[in-house]
């Protein structure tokens, strides 16, 4: 098992945002996170990543007990993360922004080609400023920033959402290439997205983990009542 969360519990304030959340992720597959809006996904990611410290309940990674690391020291245990909105330096170029998480983690040009081939539009863009990227092509970069850093966990938050269908495909190709040589989170509220690439299922609703499952039992008609519209 490459992740292991057992009972995590989230506050914001007084409100209860994650209640007893347990979830596995298997070495090598992918684990579909899905949820209305506000069903509190990207407080879990937030709490995966170390930017917010849970409550109570634990996180393994890799055979680590990562639950009070920094942010800095998952990174470096291999957990990449592809925040909701992008987060790539709008001032920068392509290039830049691929090296700038290079260079946090020492990898060398076989490691930058092998994220960016993925996204060829990137190395077609290479020196333009991410600003002038468009929303799919931002994601693309972030997802590529991510890979850079030659995760064993990939966390990513809705990489479909405001996206154009050409785009969606291509990081749809990218995720399946992706598959089995990295352990894979996926929160998602694009249903057939989602079920075409994950190995099982996870539904949260109010915080709390409703229903999980093998990716056979993922079907439109069985996930849809748990995702907006
Ligand atoms: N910083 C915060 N302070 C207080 N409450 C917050 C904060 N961030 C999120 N919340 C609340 O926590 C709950 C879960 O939010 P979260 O963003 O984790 O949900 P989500 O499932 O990721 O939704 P979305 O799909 O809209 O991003 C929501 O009720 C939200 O309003």
């Amino acid at each position: 098992m490459a992740l292991v969360v057992q009972n995590l519990e989230q506050h914001y304030g007084s409100a209860q945002v994650l209640r007893n959340v347990s979830l596995n992720v298997d070495d090598g597959a992918c684990l579909a996170v899905l949820g209305r809006n506000g069903a509190g996904k990207t407080t879990l990611l937030r709490c995966l990543m170390g930017v917010l410290p849970p409550t109570s309940g634990s996180i393994s990674f890799d055979g680590a007990d990562i639950t009070n690391w920094s942010p800095h020291r998952r990174s470096q245990h291999g957990l990449a993360y592809v925040p909701q909105g992008r987060e790539i330096f709008p001032e920068l170029s392509v290039r830049e922004n691929v090296l700038a998480a290079a260079r946090a983690h020492r990898t060398g040009s076989d490691g930058i080609d092998e994220a960016v081939a993925l996204f060829p539009i990137l190395k077609e863009f290479w020196h333009r400023t991410g600003g002038q990227l468009s929303g799919g092509q931002q994601q693309q970069l972030a997802i590529a920033r991510a890979l850079v850093t030659r995760p064993k966990l990939l966390i990513l938050d809705e990489p479909t959402e405001g996206i154009q269908p050409s785009i969606v495909k291509t990081i749809e190709a990218a995720i399946a290439s992706l598959k089995g040589r990295m352990s894979i989170l996926l929160v998602e509220q694009y249903l057939d997205f989602a079920i075409r690439l994950a190995d099982g299922f996870a539904v949260l609703s109010r915080g709390a983990v409703i229903e999980q499952g093998s990716g056979e039992a993922m079907t439109h008609a069985s996930l849809s009542r748990y995702i907006a519209v």
